[in-house]
């Protein structure tokens, strides 16, 4: 794996919080961006101390801007200048500068002209030890394109003058890669990498305020570096990201993101190439969702206990040991953990009730863990009781965890291990609802968490990103995306609030941070399912008449699908694939609400269109809690 290092202008603080981040991530170099360096109360060589001692090196000093091809006496300003810097590099501590394409409208072009100023450029630099790397910027007045830096460095014909590459200013204005293929290896000194959503604006726009992690957007990050690989390149993988919401995010995290990234991106490369040794564990295939697991205190978990008979679970085990029951319906495990010790207790202290553990079957569960370490996740474990499993488990959203079991060892075994038939007495029978397995498990965060999170799921799993929607709910918009596996097995729809005011970000302020916020069961008949919840007493949460008239001008349904659906306050979607049936329950303690979901066809969305009308009132029913009506 090539070192690491990442763009001081990636990272929000001043400058040593940003060493700090950046070290304790783990790269192994820096790029110092000059205005970092500027605007930093201390000298070139106290920062270069600072740099070493966090046990980085400087990767490279950037940017010298506005260089080549220019008239005098511009010309013999910017070498004055370019010497200038030497002296700040040289105090620094590294040898390599990067000049990117010229931008004034001084610059006069020319492919000579340019490689006869980086000749000398590189003359003056070599009498120093220094080196010089040229980078296209995609907007550069005359160069502008990684083929034209390559030919005027070839020119240049100087060894103390190589190219940098820049998988933005390559990608964003849809170059070939492929062409960097035959450029030597040696000849490039630095490469840069950056990924970014696809966007309809200007190039530096675009740059300056969009770009994201590899695996966070939407360029081919992958094609770029392994066109790169062909090269023979040897040097530094440097992120370069400007992101306005980064500038104002965790400087930890995000260097965390960046590192996954990296790591995750340069992985993906090497099995591309097909090459064997040296891999990573495969991404991690889920195979569904084994339990979610919800901390309570005693009061709590009777009412739990009670919402979930309503919802037609059977209590099915008691734990051996610990004050945890486990209820079932269908394929669904459903945890229910009142320990006044260990993880869950303290998550109840920290979040209140709620969901403190999602379980996934993976095909091997000690190679997800091994996939996830490798990937900066946080192993988690606790002391387990004599004859208990260690169920392997990682940090997850909002502190969380995410276990991990498979088919394949004793985890398989966990609920025979670890539960003993449980009697409730005085448990009243209730309905089967019919529910056969968890559809989706969702969760609610801040808008500025969703892109690592995204990193998370599909950088560790075998899940894919679907396109980010928008949701208007009456508080502000959400953005929604989901990560989900190929074959739907596991679903999980992130949503990330702008604004204070969403119900989702009143469950973050009720739950104090991030978490899942609702849990979809599939039914295969939502009408038996409707009124067997009728009978169990689920309050169910209602849906205006508007909804239903717009229901039949937008889809003609008969009207008796129309009544059901309206008598039963089910939401309804249709696309080519199928149909999809939708209703929720009303939030436990205000807090999370569980949804019952019947997918005909291959309908494969969420019902986006319903998602505002849902919310609307959700927030109306938040307003005016109406009597339950058991
Ligand atoms: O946006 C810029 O000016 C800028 C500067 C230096 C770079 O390496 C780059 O990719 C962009
Ligand atoms: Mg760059």
């Amino acid at each position: 794996m090539h070192r690491t290092s990442i763009a001081t202008v990636s990272l929000s603080g001043d400058l040593r919080e940003k060493l700090d981040a950046i070290a304790a991530a783990g790269f192994d170099g820096v790029e110092i961006f000059e205005n970092d360096f500027l605007a930093y109360p201390a000298g070139a060589a106290e920062v270069g101390r600072l740099v070493r001692e966090a046990g980085l090196a400087v990767t490279v000093f950037q940017p010298f801007r506005d260089f080549e091809g220019l008239p005098e006496p511009q010309r013999g300003r910017a070498f004055e200048r370019a010497e200038r810097k030497f002296d700040v590099m040289q105090a620094l501590g590294t040898d390599l500068m990067l000049v990117c394409s010229n931008v004034s409208p001084a610059a006069l072009g020319g492919i000579d002209r340019a490689a006869e100023d980086f000749r000398e450029l590189g003359e003056r630099a070599a009498r120093r030890g220094l080196r010089i790397g040229y980078e296209a910027l995609a907007w550069g007045r005359h160069v502008s394109d990684h083929r034209d830096a390559w030919e005027i460095v070839r020119r240049a014909d100087h060894p103390a003058v190589g190219l940098v590459l820049d998988s933005f200013h390559t990608l964003a204005p849809g170059l070939d890669p492929e062409t960097i293929r035959r450029i030597p290896g040696d000849r490039i000194f630095l490469v840069q990498v950056a990924d970014a959503p696809k966007l309809e604006m200007d190039l530096l726009s675009w740059s300056r305020h969009f770009r994201c992690m590899p695996g966070q957007g939407q360029l081919d990050v992958a094609g770029f570096l392994a066109a790169v690989e062909a090269t023979g390149y040897a040097g530094y993988l440097s992120l370069e990201i400007f992101n306005d919401q980064f500038r104002a995010g965790s400087a930890r995290q995000v260097a965390v993101d960046g590192r996954r990234s990296l790591i995750a991106v340069a992985d993906q490369v090497a099995r591309s190439a097909g090459r064997t040794d040296g891999l990573l564990p495969a991404r991690a295939r889920p195979l569904g969702v084994e339990f979610v697991e919800f901390a309570v205190d005693e009061p709590g978990a009777e009412q739990l206990a009670e919402l979930f008979a309503a919802l037609g679970f059977a209590c099915a085990g008691r734990h051996v040991s610990k004050a945890v029951e486990w209820w079932r319906e269908g394929g669904i495990n459903l945890v229910v953990n009142a320990e006044k010790e260990g993880f869950a207790h303290a998550s109840w202290l920290t979040h209140g009730p709620g969901v403190c553990a999602v379980g996934l079957q993976v095909e091997d569960a000690g190679a997800a863990m091994e996939r996830a370490r490798a990937l900066l996740a946080q192993p988690f474990s606790q002391p387990v009781g004599p004859g208990e499993l260690e169920v392997p488990a990682i940090r997850g959203v909002g502190g969380s965890l995410l276990y991990f079991t498979d088919p394949k060892s004793e985890l398989a075994r966990v609920w025979e291990i670890e539960f003993r038939p449980a009697d409730r007495p005085g448990a009243p029978a209730r309905k089967s609802a019919g529910l056969t397995r968890i559809d989706h498990v969702s969760q609610s965060m801040e808008y500025d968490e969703m892109l690592s999170w995204l990193l998370f799921y599909t950088s560790i799993f075998e899940m894919e990103r679907t396109p980010e929607l928008d949701i208007a709910d009456p508080g502000g918009l959400v953005r929604s995306q989901v990560v989900e596996s190929a074959d739907k097995a596991v679903r999980i729809p992130l949503n990330g609030t702008q604004s204070h005011r969403t119900l989702a970000a009143r469950f973050l302020s009720e739950f104090f941070g991030s978490g899942v916020q609702h849990i979809a069961f599939a039914s295969s008949d939502i009408f038996a399912s409707a009124a067997a919840l009728e009978a169990n007493g689920v309050a169910l949460l209602q849906v205006p008449d508007n909804y239903y008239d717009d229901l039949e001008a937008r889809f003609g349904l008969e009207p008796e699908l129309l009544e059901r659906l309206s008598a039963n306050a089910v939401l309804f979607d249709r696309d080519e694939a199928g149909d999809y049936f939708q209703l929720y329950t009303r939030p436990f303690q205000e807090r999370f609400f569980f949804e019952i979901v019947e997918r005909r066809g291959t309908y494969a969305g969420f019902g986006a269109a319903n998602a505002p009308i849902r919310l609307a009132a959700q927030s109306l029913s938040a307003r005016h809690p109406a009597v339950p009506r058991r």
